[in-house]
């Protein structure tokens, strides 16, 4: 999988990409991470690639132009990397933006399966809408809050989405369960000690009985699910059981709370 770039601080994203199991990742050729400066497609004499606002307003506005540019070799650029040309499809192009639909697991697995993705980062107030317009396929988001720009946002979408191609992990992923996997969250993880200034590890994860394990876990996913995040519980796939089991959850804590006033 190529991950390609557009960005003002592309030092930035190669430092952090780098490290860890992305780095690793790149090391071994499963993924491709390419930083493309979009300052080095500016005609400006000092490189200046912002201007202010039509209609006033405050801050700087990414200039169409110099976007444009980069995107226009970067697409050279991977079609010329190509073996076959017939191979070729323009990739999707991602502006991360606070306006975007907000990026999840499922997006993360849906991505995972292209070959080239080109993620824009804007900087200031954005970007020029004329080349959004033009060159962005999707447009999504990593949460309701704002960022001075978009390269942490396509960092942390790079890093789900790596996570998920075979090998980059040292486990398949796709065979072990996760939070968010079928929306649960996981199970609470334990290692070595067993007894932790006097907490001890639940007594079934030291007995070896493999279906008793993964009946505590699922319990314990459904348990966690609804103190955290009891919102994807609607859409989690429940066994009649599973099901019952929630309803007593439920029941126990209304009770709880009518039972302490
Ligand atoms: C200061 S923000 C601009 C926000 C813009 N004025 C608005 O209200 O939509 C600068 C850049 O950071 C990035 N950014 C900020 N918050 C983000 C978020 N939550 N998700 C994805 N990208 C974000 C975008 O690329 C954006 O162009």
């Amino acid at each position: 999988m190529n991950f390609h770039i557009l960005t003002l601080f592309p030092e930035m994203i190669m430092q952090s990409l780098g490290t860890s199991i992305t780095g690793r990742a790149i090391d071994k050729g499963l993924i491709s991470v390419n930083a493309i400066n979009i300052r080095d497609f500016s005609d400006d004499k000092h490189k200046k690639v912002d201007d202010y606002p039509y209609g006033g307003g405050a801050g700087m506005v990414m200039q169409a132009e110099p976007v444009y540019k980069s995107y226009g070799y970067l697409v050279n650029h991977i079609k010329l990397s190509k073996e076959n040309p017939a191979d070729f499809k323009k990739p999707r192009v991602i502006y991360v933006t606070p306006q975007g639909s907000i990026f999840n697991q499922e997006m993360a697995k849906e991505l995972s399966q292209e070959e080239d993705l080109i993620f824009l980062c804007g900087h200031y107030e954005g970007v020029d809408e004329r080349v959004l317009n033009m060159i962005a396929t999707d447009y999504i988001s990593i949460g309701d809050y704002v960022l001075t720009g978009g390269e942490l946002p396509a960092m942390v979408m790079i890093d789900a989405i790596s996570r998920l191609i075979p090998g980059v992990l040292n486990n398949d992923i796709s065979s072990e369960f996760e939070s968010l996997q079928d929306n649960l969250l996981e199970y609470p993880q334990y290692t070595r000690p067993e007894i932790f200034m006097g907490q001890k590890v639940p007594e079934v994860l030291l007995t070896g009985h493999h279906a008793k394990i993964e009946a505590w876990r699922r319990k314990q996913s459904i348990l966690r699910t609804y103190e955290r995040r009891p919102d994807l519980l609607e859409k989690a796939n429940l066994t009649e059981e599973e099901r019952e089991y929630l309803t007593r959850l439920i029941f126990q804590k209304n009770y709880d709370i009518y039972d302490s006033k």
